[in-house]
């Protein structure tokens, strides 16, 4: 039988950038229904990572495939929650003209009309997220467990293989986290996910590995016990130094990338 290619193929990757060296060496494969959690400290590189694979940035060296092509040509096979989403509270959109926003086609005319059938497939993915109703309220009315699943609509409008969120929680309520995240892992059923978090509770309940990252990149496939892996996490304090090294020595490490 022939294996399945990963979706995204991250190999010996480096970064820098105004003489710094943000990402050094990072090797990772994201397979169909993963559900992959990266942590680490503030300017660890995350996001900067998240870039690279949406072809957002260009790698210092190494090489990065997504099915096989270069980011940036692989349509519309990757959704991207972004971090922060400035919001002008001013401008009159509904919650279906910003999930509209990601089924737009850069190649089209910015004039051209959105058909009948973008449409109702923007409403069925609102529907999806539990938030039709929300489909012709004005974005700056609701709440942020409300926007943060119109970015999600956003994202999935397309139909894509994969889901990319940077810190989604941010802006959202306890209550609402666990929402959020019983979402995701719904989604998970038909997605890949890859996902940054600092919440390491919620990341050892949902995600099914982690990509511990600071600057070097260790990557875990299971948590085996997930007990060990928070008592492993809370044994250094994270203002200090990612327990990238901490949890790289633990016995339930299956796959160590550097
Ligand atoms: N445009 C840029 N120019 C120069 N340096 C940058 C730029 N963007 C990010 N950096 C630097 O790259 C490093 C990694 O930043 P990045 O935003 O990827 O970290 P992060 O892990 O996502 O952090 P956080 O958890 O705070 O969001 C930081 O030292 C940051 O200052």
């Amino acid at each position: 039988m022939t294996a399945v290619p990963p979706i995204v193929t991250i190999a010996d990757l480096c970064y820098s950038t105004g003489g710094q060296d943000i990402l050094h060496n990072i090797n990772l494969d994201v397979f169909r229904g993963d559900f992959i959690s990266i942590i680490g400290p503030n300017g660890g590189g995350k996001t900067t990572l998240l870039k690279l694979i949406l072809g957002l940035l260009k790698p210092s060296k190494g090489t990065i495939r997504i099915n096989g092509r270069p980011p940036g040509t692989h349509g519309t096979c990757i959704g991207y929650v972004p971090q922060h989403v400035n919001h002008n509270l001013r401008f009159p959109a509904t919650a279906l003209d910003v999930v509209l926003m990601g089924a737009h086609d850069p190649r089209a005319s910015r004039w051209a009309r959105t058909s009948g059938q973008t449409k109702d497939t923007a409403r069925e993915t609102l529907a999806k997220l539990g938030v039709a109703d929300c489909a012709g309220r004005k974005i700056a009315a609701l709440s942020g467990g409300q926007r943060q699943r119109i970015l999600i609509a956003r994202a999935l409008v397309s139909r894509p293989e994969m889901l990319v969120l940077d810190e989604p929680t941010a802006s959202i309520d306890t209550k609402g986290q666990t929402e959020f995240y019983e979402l995701l892992k719904e989604l998970n059923k038909e997605l890949t996910i890859l996902m940054v978090s600092h919440d390491l509770l919620i990341v050892s309940s949902y995600a099914k590995s982690i990509a511990c990252l600071n600057r070097c990149m260790h990557y875990h496939q299971s948590f085996g016990s997930s007990r060990e892996v928070l008592d492993a996490f809370y044994s250094c304090s994270v203002d200090e130094i990612c327990p990238v090294g901490v949890i790289a020595q633990q016995p339930w490490t299956i796959r160590k990338m550097e």
